[in-house]
């Protein structure tokens, strides 16, 4: 494909391409021994789950956007043969493996159709699902995975992140989501529709995660640094976007180190191009450094300041304006840790968020704002909404 058209610069410019994951078998692997490891608050109905997602969809081909499916994107570029080869050395590196294990599982991967071989990726593989060889397998217990499943692939905010009209491939903190970036790594290499565009890399050691990654306009990223993005992460974020020319400035958001607050999407979601909707209950404190590029390729580091403050200098506007979600500090916080503030704008004033949080949402009509509800009782057991499930490709430039 051309790239043009190619490409994001805000949250809410008329989104034309988003990159989704339609749950599967990966949710079936989760259980009350391991959901809490897999980074899962419960054990979702999947076929509920699915539906839910397919209404998440469906809102937004109502409103003109293009969705593509990770699972099919993976499955097409798992056609190509350096691919393929490619994505199984990564999966039988797994040290846990050992050698007997890693030679018959390269073999027993590679003679798998691109469909299925997609899925045990995604799904993983129990170790009674195959007859493998060897003391490894004797030792482990039958339903001990070889392969480990994905379950958070269904948030495809985190694993890649469009500045501009580059694609960076993140590195992700948590140990349930590493391999997740082998996927779309391998996605945005091989598969044709990507051809030509450019991966940003270098975040093989410090953590940084799309949900902590805001487009505030044209120029101006946030990045939240807490439970997943690392300072780090955030440095060699600002250091690449100023050095590639994709920002003029990179403001560093500190959040609480904590599940609630993992990423910086989950506290607050830009709704219009000057306007932010933001858990009431940091909205007062939330604070940012504003960060350029410096004299002799360093970075200029600016004081912490008021978030709203420092945001709206570096748009250039007189105000960012604020949405905050229920005076009550209960429901606020009921509905934040229902994703209620991570929202998905699909044009500026219009946004997609779950119709359970109804206090929020009612507060963004208020605000002038057009909120397109969807279900997700299911898909919240993963603490992620709209926004941290879906990865946009391309907005139009406002
Ligand atoms: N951007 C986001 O906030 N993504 C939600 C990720 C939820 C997932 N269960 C996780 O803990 O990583």
């Amino acid at each position: 494909m051309a790239t043009h058209g190619i490409g994001v610069r805000s949250e809410v410019g008329r989104l034309r391409t988003v990159m989704l994951h339609r749950p599967g078998p990966e949710l079936s692997r989760l259980t009350p021994r391991n959901n809490d490891a897999l980074l899962f608050d419960g054990i979702p109905w999947v076929e509920r789950a699915q539906a839910e997602h397919d209404g998440f969809a469906g809102a937004l081909r109502s409103r003109g956007v293009e969705v593509l499916y990770l699972s099919e994107l993976l499955a097409q570029a798992l056609a190509l043969p350096d691919a393929r080869a490619q994505v199984i050395e990564q999966t039988a590196s797994d040290l846990r493996l050992g050698d007997i294990l890693r030679g018959w599982l390269t073999e027993w991967l590679g003679a798998l159709e691109p469909d299925r071989l997609a899925r045990v990726l995604m799904a993983g593989l129990r170790n009674d699902e195959v007859e493998a060889p060897g003391l490894v397998t004797a030792l482990l217990a039958a339903h001990d995975f070889l392969i480990d499943p994905l379950p958070n692939l269904l948030f495809t905010r985190d694993s890649s992140v469009w500045v501009g009209d580059r694609v960076m491939i993140t590195s992700l903190a948590m140990q349930a989501r590493r391999r997740e970036t082998q996927l779309t790594e391998l996605i945005y290499q091989f598969h044709p529709r990507f051809t030509g565009v450019e991966r940003i890399h270098g975040w093989q050691r410090e953590h940084l995660e799309g949900g902590d990654v805001l487009a505030l306009c044209d120029g101006v990223l946030a990045v939240g640094v807490g439970e997943r993005t690392t300072p780090a992460g955030a440095e060699r974020l600002a250091h690449t976007v100023f050095g590639l020319g994709l920002a003029h400035t990179v403001l560093a958001v500190p959040i609480d180190q904590d599940r609630a607050t993992m990423h910086l999407d989950t506290i607050c979601t830009m709704v219009d191009v000057d306007a932010i909707l933001m858990y009431p209950n940091v909205a007062h404190r939330l604070s940012a450094y504003p960060v350029r590029p410096g004299a002799n390729g360093r970075l200029w580091i600016g004081p912490r300041e008021h978030f709203l403050d420092v945001a709206a200098a570096a748009m250039g506007i007189e105000r960012l304006r604020l949405i905050d979600t229920g005076l009550d500090p209960v429901t606020a916080e009921r509905e934040q840790w229902d994703d209620g503030n991570n929202t998905l704008c699909v044009a500026p004033k219009v946004a997609i968020a779950y119709e359970r949080n109804e206090v929020t949402n009612a507060r963004l009509g208020e605000a002038g704002i057009e909120v397109v509800p969807i279900a997700g009782s299911e898909l919240g057991s993963g603490r992620g909404g709209p926004r941290c499930m879906s990865c946009p490709i391309s907005r139009d430039p406002l």
